[in-house]
């Protein structure tokens, strides 16, 4: 199901399947883009990068960590498709992993192990995020950024003040990826629905920890079958706690990466997609936002040569859906909070 998602996926930017993609044959029309994955060496940026190496949309991949990447690099680079593929070590090589970058993509930090909160990542996470947003802002300001690490709540605030500060912020281009609920509550509700999984669209608002992420199943398609408010119920509680169902499984080795690089590997393409102007692109994403009083919330976001091109509205929310907002605002607001004083006074 992984390959033929995306496969299918790629085929639809392109009009071509993934495996006929190489450097040689590839259509000299389609835009030269250079994209970087920064934690390459890790549990999501290996599967991310393997993913990367497998669109058609990327000329150049860039992949950089503290450590490791030249053995994933040198890995990755002999997989037939068009990219070429460095690989970068160390800070010292960090400009030149970025420069020229038209999207960088974020999954370098720590993951969680089973009784933490992603909040708990903070500390660690914060400080690894906003050196990294240093760096973007000096050699590919540019550059649409997807951000991954955790807790993407005040990792996104973090890089906002981080590109305010050097003068290079726009909103348009930072992105918190929000794709995996997405995923999930597709997942599960085609389960529960009984509907062609392939079919399912559900948008997930809010944010990326707990009860902030908000699956909007009274919006999902096909309503094929009519679900008990109890099965709802029980369908969010999973999307919203579907990271720590994988934690736990995992009982200390980490968090979820190979569905997480799915996630990220199609996010990634819808913004490469937009750069490339294909209409019509949209996706759930947490960015700048004023659908509700708080400055960043993810929604349906439609994607375009700029990065965002319209932040969209929520749309008709259930009761239980108005609630579960209610509810989420106050821990939003005190994530971005959190975020935004660390990037000011560090
Ligand atoms: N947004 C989401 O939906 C989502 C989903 C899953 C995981 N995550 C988050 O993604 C992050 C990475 O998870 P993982 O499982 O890949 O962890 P991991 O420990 O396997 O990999 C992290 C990588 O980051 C690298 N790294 C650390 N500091 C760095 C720096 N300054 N520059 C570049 N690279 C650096 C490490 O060397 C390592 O290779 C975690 O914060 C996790 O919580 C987010
Ligand atoms: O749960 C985590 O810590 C990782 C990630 O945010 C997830 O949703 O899987």
């Amino acid at each position: 199901m992984l390959r033929s998602a995306i496969q299918q996926s790629l085929r639809r930017g392109t009009g071509s399947s993934a495996s006929q993609l190489n450097s040689r044959n590839f259509s000299s029309s389609t835009p030269h883009r250079k994209v970087a994955v920064l934690g390459a060496a890790g549990g999501i940026g290996q599967s991310l990068s393997l993913l990367m190496k497998l669109n058609p949309l990327v000329s150049q991949l860039s992949l950089y960590d503290i450590a490791g990447t030249p053995g994933v690099a040198a890995d990755v680079s002999h997989i037939n498709t068009r990219s070429q593929v460095m690989g970068y070590v160390g800070e010292d090589q960090l400009g030149k992993a970025l420069e020229g970058c038209d999207l960088v993509i974020i999954p370098a930090g720590v993951p969680r192990k089973p009784g933490m909160t992603r909040d708990d990542l903070f500390n660690i996470n914060a400080g690894i995020v906003k050196g990294l947003c240093t760096a973007i802002s000096k050699y590919c300001p540019n550059a649409l950024v997807n951000m991954i690490s955790n807790p993407v709540n005040s990792t996104v605030p973090i890089a906002s003040e981080v590109f305010k500060k050097s003068g290079t912020y726009d909103e348009r281009r930072l992105f918190g990826v929000t794709t995996l609920d997405v995923v999930r509550a597709k997942t599960f509700y085609a389960g529960k629905a009984n509907v062609n999984v392939a079919e399912v669209n559900v948008p997930v608002v809010g944010g990326h920890a707990g009860i902030t992420i908000l699956p909007l199943f009274s919006q999902a398609t096909p309503q094929a079958n009519i679900l008990s408010d109890e099965v709802l119920t029980a369908l969010t509680k999973r999307t919203q706690d579907g990271g720590t169902e994988v934690v736990e499984a995992k009982a200390g080795k980490g968090s979820a990466t190979l569905s997480m690089a799915y996630a990220g590997a199609l996010f990634a393409d819808a913004c490469l997609k937009g750069l490339n102007g294909v209409p019509d692109v949209v996706e759930c994403s947490f960015v700048q936002s004023n659908i509700t009083e708080l400055p960043f919330f993810a929604s349906k976001v439609r994607l375009g040569k700029n990065g965002v091109e319209e932040v969209l509205g929520l749309g008709a929310l259930s009761v239980y859906e108005k609630q579960g907002l209610e509810a989420l605002l106050p821990e939003l607001k005190s994530s971005i909070e959190k975020g935004i004083k660390f990037a000011n006074q560090s």
